[in-house]
Formats: structure tokens, sequence, C-alpha cells
């Protein structure tokens, strides 16, 4: 009982372009919930319960799978990727969501307004292979949102900036746009910016279709989220609680693209691991005297390129300074031991 169609979901050519021969007969869905064991689909017949092939960390909200009403056999290339460094030391990426088409960086036209984090957000976008849309909330609030607005979007050619009071249903429909039929919006940002209350005004929000509270196998409550929403314009929002902790990692061609005058500009260093410091023949530190490059904006990039550089550190890196950190603290240790017992 729906009268979705695959279009209506986001089904396109580059995913009908994957199809080989014999899947004609599969039925193309968009996963709308990932759990341990079972994967919830959407479809041009509805909704299933799919069982998974691989490993439920291989899916994110978002992709395409390919079922025989069963099983999702196989989970086709998505077409954005959005993904964080998982959590402790390993640099494995965790997929957080797919075929995202616009992500909305959410921020106010006040305390949370910054400039640096913006830049950081968009080039995580670019990163994924989304758009980027900045949405400025609590423009009701001061009397100059258009100036926040037009700083934002000096920030990058790709960037479109909104402006407008996220409790007024009028204003935040502006953002219907980014998010009608087949079309994917997702919103990020910090804790207090308007992203539940722009998320109610372009859904049909209710508690119960945030977060649903259900028995696992062994008997316990676990809330999982219901993190693809349909939208009142007949698309889709993706809010997935992994992306309230969003960091910038392997954002290296992402930081390119938005920075990309200065990464020009540091591609005329006559060292290429220029620190753009006292290097002769540095083209950054030459365009920093001619008044050519904003000296924020530079303090702003080397800091995303370094925290990215960190973040993007591989695993036997991780491992071969953990390993030297820990001889030094054990050489240290009999070095003591050596000192205190002398006549040992
Ligand atoms: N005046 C005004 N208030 C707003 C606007 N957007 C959000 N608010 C208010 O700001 C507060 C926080 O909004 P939320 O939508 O809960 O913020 P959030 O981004 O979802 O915050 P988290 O759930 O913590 O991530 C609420 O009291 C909203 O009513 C706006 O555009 N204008
Ligand atoms: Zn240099």
């Amino acid at each position: 009982m729906t009268d979705t169609t695959l279009a209506d979901l986001g089904w396109s050519a580059p995913f009908a372009r994957q199809l080989t021969a014999g899947e004609e007969t599969l039925h193309p869905m968009r996963v709308a919930e990932v759990h341990r064991d079972r994967l919830r689909a959407l479809g041009a017949a509805g909704d299933a319960m799919l069982i998974p092939s691989e490993r439920a960390g291989a899916y994110a909200v978002g992709d395409w799978v390919l079922s025989d009403g069963t099983s999702a056999l196989r989970r086709l290339e998505p077409q954005s990727d959005l993904t964080r460094k998982a959590a402790g030391h390993t640099v494995e990426r965790q997929r957080i969501a797919a075929n995202i088409d616009t992500i909305a960086v959410v921020t106010s036209c006040n305390a949370d307004f910054n400039l640096a984090r913006l830049e950081r957000y968009l080039a995580l976008i670019a990163s994924a292979g989304c758009l980027p849309l900045i949405v400025l909330t609590k423009a009701d609030l001061v009397a100059d949102a258009d100036d926040y607005r037009r700083q934002a979007e000096k920030l990058s050619p790709l960037v479109t900036a909104l402006a407008l009071n996220a409790k007024d249903m009028e204003d935040a429909g502006r953002l219907t746009a980014w998010c009608g039929p087949g079309r994917t919006l997702a919103l990020i940002g910090s804790s207090g910016v308007g992203k539940t209350t722009l998320r109610n005004a372009l859904t049909e929000f209710t508690a119960a279709t945030a977060g649903i509270r259900e028995d696992d196998a062994k008997g316990r409550h676990t809330t999982t989220f219901r993190s693809l929403v349909r939208t009142r314009a007949g698309g889709w929002l993706i809010d997935t609680p992994g992306m309230r902790e969003l960091q910038l990692a392997d954002a290296q061609e992402g930081i390119g693209e938005v920075f990309d005058d200065i990464t020009e500009i540091a591609a005329q260093c006559r060292f290429n691991d220029c620190a753009h410091e006292t290097e002769p023949g540095c083209a950054i530190r030459a365009a920093l005297d001619q008044g050519r490059i904003d000296p924020d904006r530079l303090r702003r990039w080397q800091k995303l390129m370094l925290e990215d550089r960190y973040n993007s550190e591989t695993l036997s890196q991780t491992r071969s300074r953990q390993k030297a950190f820990g001889k030094m603290v054990k050489g240290g240790q009999a070095r003591g031991r050596h000192k205190r017992n002398p006549g040992r």
C-alpha cells in the first residue's frame, strides 16, 4: 500500500547502471534503518525487513540494495558517502549515511556563528561528495541576519546560504527545494541551533518517529532511530545520531576545494613539504606579504591540515607511535630501577 516510486526514493541512472545481467528481476530498495542483523528498507512495493549479506557496519542509512524480497543480496556503490573516523585508536572509517544530495550546516545568527567551524564542515561535506547548504537560524533574533548570510556565502563559491526563522513554518519551508521528491537532505550542526525545530517543520515529526524502543535478542531495551524520514515535500531527511559527532578526517580533498585559492599558491612553494615558515621560495609567505591571502584564513587552513593529518594517520603509524611510546615508558622505568639500586 504505497504510491512511492523508485524515483521518489532517489533512484537514478548511476544506480541503474550498476545492475548486471540477471539482476533485473531483483528489487532496488533504500536502507532506512540499520540494525545488527536486519535492515529496514523502502521500495516501490513498500517497507521490508531484509537479511543483510554483509556485516552491519558495511551498510549505512540511505544505501541502495538489491533484494529478492527477503535478503539484501547486493549493496550498490553510493553516489555520496558520509563517514567518520571510528572511535578508539583505529583509523577505520565508520559509515554514517549514504546518498545524501545536500548537507545543510545549521548554525544560528549569533553565538554559534563561526567561520572556522563552517569551513571545517564544508571540507567534510565536499569529501563526502555532497552539496553544501548553510542554514542560519534565529534570523528573527538579530537585526543583521543578511550580513551573516553574506559572510557564509563568501566562504566558497559552492555555498548557498539562507537566513531564516526555523520556528516559522513558511520560512523553514524554503528548504523544501532541497528535500522534494527523490532528493535527500541531512542537517548537521551544534546542539541548540535549531535542527530539531527544522526537522519538525519539514517532516511529519512525532516522538514516535524519533526513537523507537525495541527489545533486542537478550530482552534489553534498545533505542533505534528512524533515520530516513519522509519530508512533507515528498523527499527525504536523513538524521542519524552519528551526525552529531562528526570529525574531520581524510578530508584532504575537501580542504583543497574549500581553500583552493590557498592550495594553489602553496603548490608554488619551492619545497613540496614547505611549512610556510622560514623556507626559501615560500609562495604562501610571499602572498601574505603582498596581502593576497587573509592571515586568519591561512591560520584556519593550517589548523585544518594539521587536524586532518593527525586523523588520517594510518593504523600502522598509530601502532608504531604507541609502541615507541611504550618503549620509552618502559625504558624510563628500567633506568629508574637501575639508578635506585646501584648495587645490583
Ligand atoms: N527565535 C528562534 N528560536 C529558534 C530558532 N530555531 C530554533 N530555535 C529555538 O532554539 C532552541 C533549540 O532548538 P532545537 O531545534 O532544539 O536545536 P537542535 O539543533 O535540535 O539541538 P539538539 O537537539 O541539542 O541537537 C529551541 O528552544 C528552539 O525553539 C529560530 O530560528 N528562531
Ligand atoms: Zn611555503
